[in-house]
């Protein structure tokens, strides 16, 4: 479960990124961050992975107040959170299977464990007859589809995507789409923020609007303008 309760932000430069705010979202939600640009969306995204800290409130992650968190336990809340982003992020010198294997090594899964579980991933997102080729040798959406892949084959609970169809054409934004679903049914918390106005509107899901660094709107099945 994630839970902001009071949550404010002010930059250095005095600028207030988000004032006051306060969200619940329960595990295995499906949920979309809309707002215009500035709004403050990333902001909330950085709140989460505790790349930043807030001024004043708490932030509550499956249980454990991230504001409270030393140091070296925050790799453990990120291991807990996928992340993707708009630009796909991949290592280009390493096949399909190699990106996401990678992310498991990192966490010191073992060999067997990696050759167990990159294949089942993989096949999720659809990519099973793709993990020989390099980055450069897929579609937009492919990349987006490996880079959703390495986000959760550590099984976190909770999956961030700040706006990853943001480079995508409008078809291969739906196959991201499908996947980000696919994987929400298995049960993963998925936060994405967007501007994608379609998919928001066609997906019917709980939709949080902020603007001006407060909430405008939160809707359970709601579309992407008012
Ligand atoms: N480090 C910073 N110092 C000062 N102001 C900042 C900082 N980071 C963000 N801001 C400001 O906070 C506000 C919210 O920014 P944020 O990046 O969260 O918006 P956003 O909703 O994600 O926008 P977009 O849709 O364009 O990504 C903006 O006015 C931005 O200029």
């Amino acid at each position: 479960m994630i839970e902001l309760v009071n949550v404010s932000k002010t930059f250095s430069d005095g600028h207030k990124a988000l004032k006051n705010i306060n969200i619940k979202i329960d595990n295995g939600e499906f949920v979309f961050l809309v707002g215009p640009s500035g709004a403050g969306k990333s902001t909330l995204i950085k709140l989460l992975l505790k790349e930043i800290d807030p001024d004043q409130g708490n932030i509550i992650i499956n249980g454990k107040d991230v504001t409270k968190l030393k140091r070296r336990e925050i790799p453990y809340l990120r291991r807990n959170i996928g992340v993707v982003f708009q630009d796909f992020r991949l290592l280009q010198e390493k096949t399909v299977y190699e990106n996401v294997a990678f992310a498991m090594e990192v966490v010191e899964a073992s060999p067997k464990e990696i050759r167990r579980q990159v294949p089942i991933i993989l096949s999720l997102v659809g990519l099973s007859k793709k993990s020989n080729l390099y980055p450069s040798q897929l579609s937009g959406g492919e990349q987006q589809r490996v880079s959703l892949a390495r986000a959760i084959v550590n099984g976190p609970s909770i999956l961030i995507a700040d706006e990853p169809t943001g480079n995508l054409d409008p078809d291969t934004a739906w196959e991201v789409m499908k996947s980000l679903n696919e994987i929400n049914h298995r049960g993963t918390t998925v936060l994405m923020a967007t501007h994608a106005k379609d998919i928001v509107d066609a997906m019917r899901k709980r939709v949080i609007a902020i603007e001006n660094g407060t909430i405008a709107r939160d809707d359970k099945k709601g579309g992407y303008g008012i």
